[in-house]
């Protein structure tokens, strides 16, 4: 083994957009991906839970790919690793599981090859591997993040003691990310332009003042993607309804969709989950908390899991 011991990284699931914030708000919630690893003669990857049992167990799974992509742009070869893979987030259903992939195959070439990369290194690679920096920038550094990818480089701004209530709605159907920016536009006129840049000014403003209702009216006012993306998504209108109606101030698709985010005042979002799970019995509804630190890595001297022992 090149570098000893075991290696655990819990990486958080993430909503990107919260509506207006299109491509550069992102909430990290806990819900997490883990994936433990040890070097190995080749690599062998074991899915811990049943809908990861569909994805390559060698070197043509995803999140290896990107830990062998990682190491090739520092000039080093990824050593193979037994790894074993679980997770809580469900897949392409708007809860950030590619970003979580991304970002644990990061981790496993920064540790494995020695990167030692810090999160700004791990926010590059990995925005531009998803195009955009918001999921992925919610997962490497916990709480609401907003995010820009230009030409000068990709920042963010973390603010890690945002306090909200969450609560996802999420159904049966998966819907992926590429599918659901098919239906945008492929330009904005001005004005509507100016309009979208405003909401989701307004939008940042009035969560971060605790401004609530301001922040529901912004949810419901984006016009960058959610106009488009509502004939994709038939049970959104009964949904914002039925939470509107239980307490919730705003809500909006998650990420490309088709979960909804409900999100609630401080101390609301229990009420808000018991009522929607009440009226939505096709839909699991689950009750989230914002995740603070974002991805995790752990080095022990023996695996938690007998298939890596
Ligand atoms: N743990 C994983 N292992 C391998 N592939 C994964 C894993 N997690 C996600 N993926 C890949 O990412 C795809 C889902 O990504 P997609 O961008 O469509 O949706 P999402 O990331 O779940 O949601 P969103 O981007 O809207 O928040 C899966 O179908 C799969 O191909
Ligand atoms: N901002 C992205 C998130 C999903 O990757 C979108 O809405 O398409």
């Amino acid at each position: 083994m090149s570098r000893g011991g075991v290696f655990t990284a819990s990486v958080p699931a993430s909503s990107a957009n919260l509506g207006p914030g299109f491509d550069s708000i992102g909430l990290a919630v806990n819900l997490y991906l883990t994936v433990e690893a040890i070097s190995s003669a080749q690599w062998e990857i074991i899915a811990l839970t049943p809908e990861l049992e569909k994805f390559p167990v060698n070197e043509q799974n995803y999140i290896a790919q990107i830990a062998i992509k990682t190491a090739r742009l520092y000039g080093k070869e990824m050593p193979p690793l037994k790894m074993a893979v679980s997770s809580e987030i469900p897949l392409a259903r708007g809860l950030g599981s590619s970003a979580s992939a991304i970002i644990a195959g990061i981790e496993l070439a920064s540790h494995f090859c020695g990167l030692n990369l810090t999160k700004q290194e791990k926010l590059e690679i990995s925005a531009e591997i998803e195009g955009h920096p918001d999921n992925v920038g919610a997962s490497i550094y916990g709480g609401l993040v907003v995010g820009s990818q230009l030409e000068t480089g990709v920042d963010v701004t973390v603010f890690s003691e945002m306090d909200m209530d969450v609560v996802a709605v999420i159904p049966e159907d998966e819907l992926l990310t590429e599918s659901s920016r098919e239906v945008l536009p492929s330009t904005l006129d001005y004005s509507k332009a100016v309009e979208a840049s405003a909401v989701s000014n307004q939008l940042l403003a009035s969560l971060l003042t605790g401004q609530w209702k301001l922040a529901g009216k912004m949810m419901d006012s984006d016009v960058f993607h959610q106009p488009y993306r509502r004939s994709l998504v038939p049970w959104w209108g009964k949904i914002e309804q039925l939470a509107r109606e239980a307490g919730a101030f705003g809500t909006a698709l998650s990420g490309a969709g088709p979960s909804i985010l409900c999100l609630a005042e401080p101390g609301k979002g229990q009420a808000l989950a018991a009522s929607l799970e009440q009226s939505l019995d096709a839909m699991q509804v689950i009750q989230l908390k914002i995740d603070r630190c974002g991805s995790k890595v752990n080095i022990t001297e023996e695996a938690s899991k007998d298939c890596l022992a």
